[in-house]
């Protein structure tokens, strides 16, 4: 909608010729945006050939789980050189790769060429228009800039950052601590819970991430504290729903049945715990969720074990060598 505002011609494609039909006959898509109405330049259609045939930037937003085998279908009618954008948050399982690493691999193009779109949007909301801020990420600037140019506008504005492994460690690991957000508030701790939750949340997706090579900069950034602020205090976020429910003591399979949509906090919960051993970094919060998801743990017992771990220092948020290393 946003590309289509700002006057350019946008070919969707999906899975579903019931969804395409739809999209192109009634101008809705009512199972994901009910109640909006669609711009006419918007067409869509179950073809991947016919989506992406002369386009000039494709963007990829399929589930983590699902982008390989996307990325794949494209790669047919994919001409070399076309801007690639993903907007996908999570980690490919069980290989631990960003998205951006995937989608390089199976286009055998350079990883810092694919622009990765990321921070607080949501899409119930960049539909009405509502003022919303994002931040496109690339090495390589000139990508990166005609990514931000594509998409802004006045209600869409688009900041550029370099540190796109930064960014798309943020935006995946935020979903961990919005389940958590959304389990605490289901639990009905209230807000001291909720800040607790969000604040020592960011220093532990930040400490994972700088050990991952990110700027920890970029953790104070919209992709960071941002996204993870939306998505741990949203009515939309499916994250926090689905922790909501959890907290409520119903069971994972009943949750996402529910939903009928991607909770990506849930195999990124699957992957922090991999990712805690292999770089060997404590992510405390990441690892009692992982125990509730996967082990049955009770979650009022997986944080009495948060609020019982030995003493620290507040600002033991990353290894002081990494910090000084950024800071020199
Ligand atoms: N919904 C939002 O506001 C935002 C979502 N994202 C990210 O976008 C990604 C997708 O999320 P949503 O759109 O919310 O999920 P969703 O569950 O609402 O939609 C996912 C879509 O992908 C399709 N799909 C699933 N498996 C597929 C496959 N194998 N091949 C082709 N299509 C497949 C589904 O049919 C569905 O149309 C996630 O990584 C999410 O974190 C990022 C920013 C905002
Ligand atoms: O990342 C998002 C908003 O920026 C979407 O989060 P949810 O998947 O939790 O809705």
């Amino acid at each position: 909608s946003v590309l289509a505002d700002n006057g350019h011609d946008v070919f969707v494609w999906t899975r579903s010729e019931q969804q395409a039909a739809e999209i192109n006959l009634q101008h809705t898509n009512s199972r994901y945006l009910p109640g909006i109405t669609l711009s006419d330049r918007i067409v869509a259609s179950s073809d991947m050939e016919e989506a992406v045939k002369g386009t000039s930037a494709i963007i990829i937003v399929a589930p983590s789980s699902a982008m390989r085998t996307v990325v794949q279908q494209l790669k047919p009618h994919y001409t070399k050189g076309t801007l690639i954008i993903h907007a996908t948050k999570g980690f490919e399982l069980p290989s631990l790769k960003r998205m951006s690493a995937v989608i390089a691999e199976e286009l055998d193009s350079a990883e810092g060429d694919i622009v990765v779109l990321s921070g607080p949007s949501h899409a119930e909301e960049v539909v009405k228009r509502n003022p919303t801020t994002i931040v496109v990420a690339a090495l390589n600037d000139e990508k990166a800039n005609y990514a931000r140019d594509l998409f802004m506008n006045v209600n869409f504005r688009v900041y550029t950052n370099r540190d796109q492994v930064g960014v798309e460690l943020a935006g995946a690991l935020k979903n961990i601590i919005a389940l958590g957000a959304g389990m605490s508030d289901g639990l009905g701790f209230g807000d001291n819970a909720k800040a607790a939750i969000i604040t020592r949340g960011l220093a532990e997706i930040s400490r994972v991430g700088v050990q991952m090579g990110a700027n920890p900069l970029t953790f104070s950034g919209l992709a960071g504290v941002g996204d993870l602020v939306v998505t741990a205090t949203s009515k939309h976020s499916r994250n926090w729903r689905a922790g909501y429910a959890l907290g409520q003591g119903k069971p994972l399979n009943e949750v996402l049945e529910a939903m009928g949509m991607v909770v990506e906090g849930i195999r990124t919960t699957e992957a922090a715990h991999a990712i805690s051993i292999k770089f060997n970094v404590q992510m405390p919060i990441a690892d009692q969720l992982y125990q509730v998801l996967f082990t049955g743990k009770d979650s009022r017992t997986a944080v009495e074990a948060l609020m019982g771990r030995d003493p620290k220092t507040e600002m033991e948020v990353m290894k002081l060598e990494t910090w000084e290393q950024w800071h020199k």
